[in-house]
């Protein structure tokens, strides 16, 4: 669950406040134009920016200053979500554990898990030997290996094409329903999302402005 009470934060050029309920388990997509505050929403929940005022609460705690990693969230960015001295296998393995040492039912689940978004054939590849739709499967399939109730996705399938983003759509809404996960997607794509979310939210000019139910 994802409860925002008058959370409020400022960028100079850009005043924002955020009020929003999300329940355990509902999948919500996020729009609104470029720059309109979709990633710093994200940023906020994860606790990469500190809110000025206001107060977040995710499954029924006060995370309003806690540090991200006591968050139970997990949070794929736009970029730069992976360790380039790392190989895509280890960067996957650090969604379960950040020293590398998995035991055997652990590496069951990396090569599961990597085999569902087709990332076998690259897994002793550094993440800069593969495309960028590729480098984003290896961001994807770490954050959906964490054990954290609360996804956030900021924009996870641009760089894929559309065969390739409906299919990792639906791996997405297994491992959601499988693990009864509470999302916000930030997407570009509404018409392609609006079958697998609850509502989608428009972030304009830093607030929520609407509750659509699709
Ligand atoms: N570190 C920063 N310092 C100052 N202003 C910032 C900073 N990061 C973002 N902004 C501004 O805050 C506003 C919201 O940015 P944000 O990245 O949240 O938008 P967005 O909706 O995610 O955009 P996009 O769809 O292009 O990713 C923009 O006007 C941006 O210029």
């Amino acid at each position: 669950m994802i409860n925002l009470r008058q959370l409020e934060f400022n960028y100079k050029q850009m005043p924002m406040q955020f009020d929003l309920q999300i329940r355990t388990g509902e999948k919500v997509a996020l729009i609104g134009a470029s720059g309109a505050g979709k990633s710093t929403l994200l940023n906020l929940i994860a606790g990469f920016e500190q809110p000025d005022s206001g107060q977040i609460w995710l499954n029924g705690e006060n995370h309003s200053h806690s540090q991200p990693h006591l968050r139970p969230v997990s949070i794929l960015f736009q970029e730069n979500n992976l360790f380039n001295h790392l190989s895509v296998e280890q960067n996957i393995i650090l969604g379960l554990q950040p020293n590398l040492n998995i035991n055997a039912e652990q590496r069951q689940a990396v090569l599961h898990i990597a085999d569902k978004v087709g990332l076998t054939p690259y897994l002793s590849r550094l993440p800069e030997q593969l495309s960028g739709g590729q480098k984003q499967r290896i961001a994807l399939a770490r954050c959906m290996l964490r054990d954290k109730p609360i996804l956030l996705l900021d924009e996870p399938f641009s760089a894929l094409d559309t065969a390739l983003r409906q299919e990792m759509l639906q791996l997405l809404a297994q491992i959601c329903r499988d693990k009864n996960l509470t999302l916000l997607m930030v997407t570009h794509q509404p018409q392609e999302v609006g079958h697998f979310v609850d509502h989608t939210l428009t972030v304009d000019h830093g607030t929520l402005i609407n509750n659509q139910v699709l």
